[in-house]
């Protein structure tokens, strides 16, 4: 039996703020079921390694949040806290954990872009991507990643929230096209996750297309409408910061 570092199963049940009911479910796509089998998978992907990253989902009024410092590929329904969205109170609260640290950047998401989901992810890729950009090795500029012409980029949306469609006056929403250029903007790591918070909505509110920030030395956080969306770009922009990385290593230019 591998010992996940995680107190046992019942360990919030003498909490007086551990309402189950908002957490148990045989619904696989329920937020607390689902969390846990995403960041299962994510561990796999070298997302959320040594207890960093992680993923949040909001449902209705009720935010979905994993504790912080865990494996959180060994989490169970039982460990989310759920907080209501409006007034920010949690509305379960384990009280043998904290609240993720990345809280305050996910609601970033939730709140500037009426996101529905948003992954952290620790994956060397995209540290590797903001050091390149950071030592000024590729065109795209120390505080931007940018890169073009590679099919991958056609399954990220504008603002990360957009439907696929191309609409309204004359301003272009729905995914980027292949002749369009991503970017992603970098913003530099602080000593405390949630420190991050103010410079991540700047990027939000001054990146109106991004549907992510790349944090320096750190990591990415990705948003998207719902946990599908959100889901699917983290994996085309990690798909694309791979790439990214061999292009340079070839001496290969990315815009
Ligand atoms: C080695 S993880 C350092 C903290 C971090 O960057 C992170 O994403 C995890 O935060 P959490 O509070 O969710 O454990
Ligand atoms: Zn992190």
């Amino acid at each position: 039996m591998v010992s996940s570092g995680l107190p046992p199963s019942n360990a919030t049940s003498d909490t007086h703020n551990n309402d189950d009911a908002l957490v148990l479910s045989d619904d696989p796509l329920h937020p607390a079921n689902h969390i846990c089998e995403l960041c299962y998978k994510f561990y796999g992907h070298g997302w959320v390694t040594g207890t960093g990253g992680g993923i949040s989902i909001k449902r209705d009024n009720h935010v979905y949040i994993a504790p912080s410092g865990v494996q959180k590929e060994l989490m169970k329904p039982t460990d989310m806290f759920v907080m209501d969205y409006h007034t920010r109170e949690y509305l379960r609260r384990p009280q043998v954990f904290k609240p993720s640290a990345c809280t305050p950047l996910f609601m970033a998401a939730f709140t500037k872009r009426g996101a529905s989901c948003c992954i952290h992810t620790h994956s060397q890729w995209a540290v590797l991507v903001t050091l390149i950009c950071e030592a000024g090795l590729q065109d795209s500029g120390k505080d931007v990643f940018a890169l073009k012409e590679i099919e991958q980029i056609k399954g990220i949306s504008r603002g990360g929230t957009g439907s696929t469609e191309i609409a309204e006056g004359g301003r272009k929403l729905g995914n980027l096209g292949y002749f369009d250029t991503l970017k992603i903007p970098i913003i530099e790591n602080t000593a405390h996750e949630e420190d991050l918070k103010d410079t991540l909505e700047k990027a939000i509110e001054e990146w109106p297309e991004t549907c992510a920030v790349l944090v320096r030395r750190h990591g990415v956080y990705v948003w998207g409408k719902d946990v599908t969306q959100a889901k699917t770009q983290c994996e085309s922009l990690d798909y694309i910061f791979q790439l990214a990385v061999e292009m340079h290593k070839l001496g290969l230019k990315w815009v």
